[in-house]
């Protein structure tokens, strides 16, 4: 992407540097909730390859120790930007490492509340702040003063619990102000954000809307035409809308029915994109293509392989169909990426372990030589999902729970076949059905219905019967890392249980799922 294209040269940044702390990206959600850009990047950015110049820099926290031989340590060019610093934690200790080097462990290590106090009441930064709760999470201390600096807070464990130099305005704190425990930690990044960096509070998505839309104009030129894979979620959909109004007709959305969607929900996503939105939508039925390819399979990772190598061929089928006014090859390729997905992959982190292949889509890019447009990459899931009001596409669907790539594949255990399919889908139906019908559905995350391949033995009507269970799966979460089990009213679940063994067809069993997350997953493969 061309500098000038950048979100960051458009909106005055702050540039949050990450050293891998757990709370790094809530630094840069705060700065956004009082409408400031702010953008991550790792620790070890080199600031002559920015691109863009910040109008203050943030030190996050972060796991290592200054000290230590293979501790992560910032580019001391910041320092030549002359904007407003901020160390927090590991950041400060960082600060201090570089001038004079005094920080060592702690006699006590401090997780949790303490009290700031306030010495320099004049001092911008820490205006509303005496007295406040703040919340540490450290082991490591300064044990004196940076060189050139002084002390402007203390707390009981930490008398360099605020520090700055004496000449510039850089700033160390030991405490996290953002997260929410720090009760006034958000007012501290608003007085360095607007008070000492000076930024401008223009971030809001009216004003995105229309930076996007001319971005997205300027890259694409004149004449060139775009495709993007549109599920009906709603990172694709808000995603293919702004793209509808920033080029028309020349984006080509393509919808893949590969089998295993909800009920009759190709047909509706049509309806709403095309009739409602206006979006240039084309929905390819592939869906005995992929339940052929699926004949047999029972390992998840597998089923999650074959759909995401399928769709990834009846992808680039369909785009070679496309053939542009202007006689050229389709130039680029639009995706749904949002920023807590470039945050996982730029973040400053050691490996992980994979659970489950959630991306399954990815493999579009290398072999399609497209050029990318990311039009969310620089949003958190509730600014799109702003975006998109804004944008007039439905409430429904803005606010619609997530659906995995994989589809019902993955929540028919066990081989999947079009009777399996059909069962999990009318189930799922219901249920979702009666979600809304309560006026449930906004205080749930993700809800949906799996079929369990074991039978069991029910009596209806006088007659045994030897059929199979749905267990149902509700859930509560902010970011799907870890999840709670929704604790519905019996006679909800009653309901539901005795509209699911009635109406589907296979079904002699309900149970309802309360295993958190972890130790289980959202997803029950
Ligand atoms: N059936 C499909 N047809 C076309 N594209 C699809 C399909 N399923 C998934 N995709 C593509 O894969 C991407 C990732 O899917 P994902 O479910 O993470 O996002 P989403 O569907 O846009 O939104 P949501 O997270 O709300 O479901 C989508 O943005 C879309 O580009
Ligand atoms: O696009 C996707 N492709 C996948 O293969 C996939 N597996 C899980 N999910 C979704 O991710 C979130 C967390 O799910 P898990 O706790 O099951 O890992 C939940 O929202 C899941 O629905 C997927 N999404
Ligand atoms: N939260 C942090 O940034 C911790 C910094 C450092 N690892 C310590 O223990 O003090
Ligand atoms: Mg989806």
């Amino acid at each position: 992407m061309a500098a000038d294209e950048q979100v960051s040269n458009m909106f005055d940044t702050i540039l949050v540097l990450d050293f891998g702390s757990q709370y790094s990206h809530l630094i840069t959600r705060r700065l956004r909730e009082f409408n400031i850009y702010a953008e991550m990047l790792p620790c070890t950015q080199k600031i002559s390859e920015l691109g863009w110049t910040p109008k203050g820099v943030i030190l996050s926290g972060g796991p290592y120790s200054v000290y230590a031989e293979d501790a992560p340590h910032v580019d001391h060019a910041i320092f030549d930007l002359n904007v407003p610093i901020l160390g927090i934690c590991y950041g400060m200790q960082e600060l201090a490492w570089i001038n004079g080097k005094q920080v060592g462990r702690g006699d006590k290590r401090e997780y949790g509340p303490s009290t700031l106090n306030v010495l320099d009441d004049a001092n911008p930064l820490f205006k509303g702040m005496n007295n406040s709760t703040v919340w540490m999470s450290h082991g490591d201390k300064l044990h004196g003063l940076p060189t050139g600096y002084k002390t402007i807070a203390t707390s009981d464990n930490s008398p360099f619990c605020g520090v700055v130099h004496e000449t510039k305005p850089i700033y160390g704190i030991q405490f996290h102000p953002e997260v929410t425990h720090s009760t006034q930690g958000k007012t501290l990044l608003k007085n360095f954000a607007v008070d000492l960096c000076h930024a401008k509070q223009n971030w809001t998505m009216e004003n995105f809307i229309d930076t996007e839309i001319n971005r997205i104009r300027k890259l694409v030129g004149p004449t060139a035409e775009v495709i993007g894979a549109v599920s009906g979620g709603v990172d694709s959909t808000v995603a293919s809308k702004l793209m509808t109004e920033a080029i028309g007709e020349r984006f080509h959305a393509i919808l893949v029915d590969n089998g295993v969607l909800r009920l009759n929900e190709a047909a509706n996503v049509k309806k709403t994109l095309v009739e409602g939105l206006g979006i240039n939508l084309n929905v390819v039925d592939a869906s005995e293509e992929f339940l052929t390819k699926l004949k047999g399979v029972t390992d998840p990772e597998k089923k999650r392989k074959i759909i995401g190598n399928t769709f990834i061929h009846v992808f680039e089928r369909e785009a070679e169909k496309i053939k542009p006014k202007d006689g050229k090859d389709i130039e680029f390729l639009l995706q749904g990426t949002l920023y807590p997905d470039v945050i996982e992959s730029i973040s400053f982190k050691g490996p992980s372990q994979t659970i489950k292949t959630h991306h399954n889509v990815g493999g579009l890019l290398e072999n399609m030589k497209l050029k990318l447009i990311e039009p969310l990459r620089e949003l958190f899931k509730d600014e799109v999902r702003h975006l998109g009001e804004l944008l007039g596409i439905p409430h429904d669907l803005v606010w619609r729970h997530p659906f995995p790539g994989p589809g019902i594949a993955i929540r028919v255990l066990g081989e999947v076949t079009k009777e399996q399919v059909e069962i999990a889908r009318k189930a799922d139906n219901i249920y979702i059905e009666e979600i809304k019908q309560a006026g449930l559905y906004n205080q749930i995350s993700q809800a949906f219905a799996c079929l369990l391949p074991v039978k069991s033995v029910g009596v209806m009507g006088d007659q045994r019967t030897y059929d199979q269970v749905i267990a149902l799966r509700a859930i509560e979460t902010t970011d799907f890392m870890t999840a709670d089990w929704f604790p519905f009213e019996h006679s909800f679940l009653k309901k539901v249980a005795a509209r699911i063994v009635n109406e589907v067809d296979g079904v002699a069993r309900v149970t309802y799922d309360i295993t958190s997350k972890p130790p289980a997953t959202v997803e029950w493969e």
